[in-house]
């Protein structure tokens, strides 16, 4: 596993940190008026870190929007992103993101927005911030990635690998197997390369492996009018309401 160079910054960054300010304060307002903030919201602050260099361009696949692209030469099992929730275990240099458990009071809460009449500002931030979010296993027991309860959380995070397309035998990252896991203490949220990458070529996951077939999930974002993943299987993703928070802030 060798990292690679830290990735450069990518333009619209401090609008996405502005953005992300107001929605993680909108949505506690939002959650502290309906009582429901201790219940619902665990918003737990994590570290993120891309490790390699990428370009964020239009996708090869027709109709995906942008993609991520690699900018060097990787190989096969490099850690490429990685996520760790316990401040001791996470670099200074590894960026804010977050973590929400995606456990019965968030199923609960999520089910109250989608069937609620109540439509306000701070909910419309909510949903911005539920279009950006995706859902991956986490660790969020000790933060350490040896976590085993393969618990599920919304991963918050405003990175480029936001942008990583679905594809399936083109797919060349995945999160680790629990072996790398626990030998290099890696997050089960993290992506690691499954095939050798050259520099120039689109990073593509699975999106089975980690969202998206959550049939609940996927109610919930349809009766929402969000964006959301269906017929995988069948290879193509029909492009519905796109509400991503970059397309508001351009
Ligand atoms: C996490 S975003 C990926 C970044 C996105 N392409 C963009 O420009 O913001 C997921 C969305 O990208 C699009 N997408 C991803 N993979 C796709 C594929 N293989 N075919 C068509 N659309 C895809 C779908 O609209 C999907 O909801």
């Amino acid at each position: 596993m060798s990292p690679v160079d830290l990735r450069q910054g990518f333009g619209m960054r401090r609008l996405s940190w502005t953005a992300l300010l107001v929605v993680i304060g909108g949505t506690s307002l939002y959650l502290w008026s309906w009582d429901l903030e201790r219940d619902v919201t665990d918003f737990i602050r994590c570290r993120c870190k891309l490790f390699i260099s990428a370009d964020i361009k239009v996708s090869r696949i027709p109709g995906a929007g942008k993609g991520v692209f690699a900018k060097e030469n990787i190989s096969a099992g490099t850690l490429l992103w990685d996520i760790k929730c316990d401040a001791i275990l996470a670099e200074d240099d590894w960026e804010s993101c977050w973590m929400m458990p995606y456990d019965d009071k968030a199923k609960k809460f999520l089910y109250s927005l989608a069937f609620s009449v109540r439509k306000t500002l701070a909910s419309d931030i909510l949903l911005q911030l539920l279009s950006t979010a995706y859902l991956s296993e986490c660790d969020v027991v000790d933060g350490s990635g040896k976590d085993t309860k393969k618990m599920q959380c919304f991963v918050i995070s405003f990175d480029a690998f936001n942008y990583i397309n679905h594809g399936k035998e083109d797919a060349n990252v995945a999160c680790p197997s629990d072996a790398m896991r626990f030998q290099h203490h890696v997050s089960a949220a993290a992506l690691v390369a499954i095939k050798n990458i050259t520099a120039g070529d689109e990073i593509l996951q699975n999106y089975q492996d980690y969202h998206e077939t959550d049939p609940f999930l996927n109610s919930i974002k349809r009766k929402l009018g969000l964006d959301f993943e269906v017929d995988l299987n069948g290879g193509s993703i029909p492009n519905l309401l796109r509400t991503r928070l970059d397309d508001k802030i351009k």
